[in-house]
């Protein structure tokens, strides 16, 4: 993807946040623009991002709730290069707010880990702070897949069967180790009478079906959901990779051990399949609570698409175009 040549001169008007911190740049017009969350990870990252932000002429946008990643991805449509400083949620905000503004064919994203699983920045094979300014200078520019669910983008990973409370009490040493999954392990862990989701998985024209109870639906779209090992899907190939885990007792799932043979050597109950869209129904009771990137949505069915190579963005050398598919 080309980007674009020199804009004109950015307009600036300078915001000083009420504790006396940081000045921050709101440039709007900026070609350069890089949107922080100050409080994902362990939230000690903001004045190191500025200093390196300053290094490189970005100008930058402190995010001071949720959801403002969103609206300011969206002012910085006409910026060349859009960096989001946060974790999977601030990269989920910074495309969804690029894709509202139709802005994804003249945007390059970049990603800055600082949050707490980093798991799409690892994907691309960026895994510091410092390696990702050096990426955000001189990576390649890839041109990935984005999934679409009922019209909102995901960059990641789509999951059906989690609740809103296991993302917020997931630990982040449970986030490390496990990254998305460290949301399955937390619900099944806490949920003493998780009663799993009657669903109906139904996959592009000609490709297989599923209906019956889940667990969990695991759509990877950035992410392949084994456990443990090399989680970075192919995200060129306008394809997701879904793993289905069916219900049972919850007495059988319960603990570390029992998620790690759930989706280790014991696949009885698993159900994998690859298509380029789908849909799930929750076919009983109240709608159903669904991931994307770990942000929370409701919905009684949702309609998943690949929009094919449409993100734009700057990889490091451990990315990988073309990773082994799964055994
Ligand atoms: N200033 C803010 N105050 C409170 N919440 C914020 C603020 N800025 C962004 N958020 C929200 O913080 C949430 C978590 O952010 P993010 O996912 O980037 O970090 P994380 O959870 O630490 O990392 P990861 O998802 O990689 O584990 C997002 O839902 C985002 O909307």
């Amino acid at each position: 993807m080309t980007e674009r040549s020199a804009l004109t001169t950015p307009t600036r008007r300078r915001s000083i946040r009420a504790d006396g911190g940081h000045a921050t740049d709101v440039g709007i017009e900026a070609s350069r623009v890089l949107v922080l969350n100050p409080v994902s990870g362990s939230a000690d990252h903001t004045e190191r991002i500025h200093e390196l932000a300053a290094d490189h002429d970005f100008t930058v946008r402190e995010t001071n709730e949720a959801g403002d990643a969103i609206d300011f991805a969206r002012e910085a449509a006409d910026a060349d290069l859009v960096a989001a400083a946060g974790g999977d949620g601030t990269i989920h905000e910074v495309v969804r707010g690029l894709y509202d503004a139709d802005a994804l064919d003249s945007t390059t994203v970049g990603v800055v880990p600082t949050g707490t699983g980093n798991n799409f920045a690892g994907n691309v094979g960026v895994d510091d702070v410092e390696e990702a300014f050096a990426v955000l200078e001189t990576g390649d520019t890839r041109a990935i897949d984005l999934g679409i669910a009922n019209g909102r983008p995901f960059v990641n990973s789509a999951i059906a069967g989690l609740t809103a409370d296991a993302s917020s009490e997931t630990t982040a040493d449970m986030k490390d180790s496990f990254g998305v999954l460290a949301y399955v392990m937390n619900t099944v862990q806490t949920a003493a009478s998780f009663e799993g989701l009657t669903l109906d998985v139904e996959t592009a024209a000609d490709e297989e079906s599923w209906r019956g109870e889940a667990a969990f639906v695991l759509i990877g779209n950035g992410r392949r959901f084994p456990v443990e090992g090399h989680t970075q899907a192919d995200m060129e190939d306008g394809r997701f990779e879904v793993t289905i885990i069916e219900n049972r007792p919850t007495g059988e799932l319960v603990g570390e051990a029992a998620i790690r043979r759930l989706l280790g050597t014991d696949t009885s109950n698993i159900t994998r399949l690859d298509t380029t869209s789908l849909s799930v129904s929750v076919r009983d009771g109240e709608p159903g609570t669904f991931s994307l990137d770990g942000e929370m949505l409701s919905a009684r069915d949702l309609d998943v698409e690949t929009a094919r190579e449409a993100l734009s963005i700057r990889v490091g050398e451990g990315y990988e175009i073309d990773p082994e598919p799964l055994d």
